[in-house]
């Protein structure tokens, strides 16, 4: 049943969650396989380093070593995926499958990113590595659609901050941003990995007029934001959760920003904020404890997203039921949020303006409005003492 206020504040319930039109800005391909799939492409490519080879206990599995407490620790997982990830074949399932599985999830546009260079070990160049993620992606939006989901799915191309590709990788990103890559990405180890290393990418991918965002202020705080922004220009932050070490609040609730967190709210900036993941890397103690209550109020360009929905466990309406529950956000926080996202993609913003306004918009207001219709059927038949 859901509750509703004089205010129009919709409390929305599991289901209305997952039927939201949900954006994800921060997903990453190889943290969010099923993990029957692993186990498939395990056997037929011959890994055997596999922890436990049932798919259910090996969802666990990845759970639970991911709940480490450490970015570096919670990142060692990431071997076992990418292992399995090194054909065309294997490319194209689990790209297909990610985007099925997020369009069942209600998701209407998700960016969706991963490292090519992390898939060369079975002799695949990094163009047919991208070439087999986008056809992977196009096939499951064709599944999706057949039933009957809608969702768009753009990826973002990663380099490794610890390793030396990434100029290589920004061309790569540059040379098929017509063809299905949206942006290009920095991640990995944060601490001792400064993103100030890759700014030959960073300032070839600006005069190319294209668009990035780099994985800053999750394990490391406002120094890695500050360069993120300041040095690199990163029309995003993956993560930025750590902006918090910048807003001071008073006994008496009054709120002072940073110089910092004063450019990144002034500016606009979109935090790709991934609760769930936070909690597993230390980043964060728990939802109640995250930031983004206090972000959101505050008016930051706040969005949810998923980061490894293998790993956490979770998926974008995951995320949302557990902030409804911690915060007691309505549908239009779920709007707000989504609505910030779209904002915030990287796509062409007729395209952008056009999924807030014709999909993101209607599909809220489509389930703000089930109250009136189920007010109506329940009271029917018991019309007495309505007055
Ligand atoms: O939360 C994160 N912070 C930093 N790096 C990450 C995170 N999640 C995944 N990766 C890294 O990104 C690579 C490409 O997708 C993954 O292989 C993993 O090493
Ligand atoms: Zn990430």
């Amino acid at each position: 049943m859901t509750s509703q206020s004089i205010q129009g504040g919709v409390t929305p319930t599991p289901d209305q969650i997952r039927r939201a039109p949900k954006v994800l800005l921060h997903d990453h391909l190889d943290g969010g396989l099923r993990p029957g799939t692993i186990v498939d492409l395990a056997r037929e490519s011959g890994y055997s380093g596999l922890p436990e080879s049932d798919a259910d206990k090996l969802g666990i599995w990845f759970r639970e070593a991911a709940d480490s407490g450490s970015l570096e620790r919670y990142l060692e997982t990431f071997s076992h995926t990418v292992a399995v990830m090194q054909t065309r074949a294997a490319l194209v399932r689990v790209a297909a499958e990610c985007a099925e599985d997020l369009a069942e999830d209600g998701v209407v546009y998700a960016e969706v990113r991963y490292a090519p260079e992390q898939h060369l070990d079975g002799g695949l160049s990094l163009e047919e590595v991208v070439e087999a993620v986008n056809e992977g992606f196009r096939e499951g939006e064709r599944r999706a659609r057949a039933n009957g989901h809608r969702i768009r799915v753009g990826a973002l191309l990663t380099a490794m901050r610890h390793a030396a590709r990434a100029l290589e990788i920004a061309e790569l990103a540059n040379r098929y941003r017509d063809s299905g890559v949206v942006g290009f990405d920095i991640a990995g180890a944060e601490a001792g990995h400064p993103p100030t290393r890759h700014l030959d990418a960073f300032e070839y991918l600006k005069r190319e007029n294209n668009h990035f965002t780099i994985h800053a202020g999750e394990a490391f705080g406002l120094p890695s934001i500050w360069q993120a922004l300041q040095w690199c220009g990163a029309d995003r932050l993956g993560h930025g959760v750590r902006i918090i070490d910048d807003i001071e609040v008073a006994d008496d609730g009054s709120v002072t920003l940073g110089r910092l967190a004063a450019y990144v709210r002034d500016k606009r900036i979109p935090l790709e904020l991934c609760p769930s993941s936070n909690l597993q890397t230390g980043a964060a103690a728990s939802f109640a404890e995250h930031p983004i209550g206090l972000l959101r109020r505050l008016h930051f360009r706040a969005t949810v997203n998923t980061d490894n929905r293998l790993m956490s466990g979770t998926s974008m309406s995951r995320e949302f039921e557990q902030l409804v529950e911690t915060f007691g956000y309505t549908l239009d926080d779920m709007q707000w949020f989504s609505v910030n996202a779209m904002k915030s993609a990287f796509i062409p913003f007729d395209e952008r303006l056009a999924m807030i306004n014709d999909v993101v918009k209607p599909g809220y207001a489509e389930l703000k409005s089930e109250w009136l219709f189920q007010q109506t059927a329940s009271t029917s038949g018991s019309s007495a003492g309505q007055g």
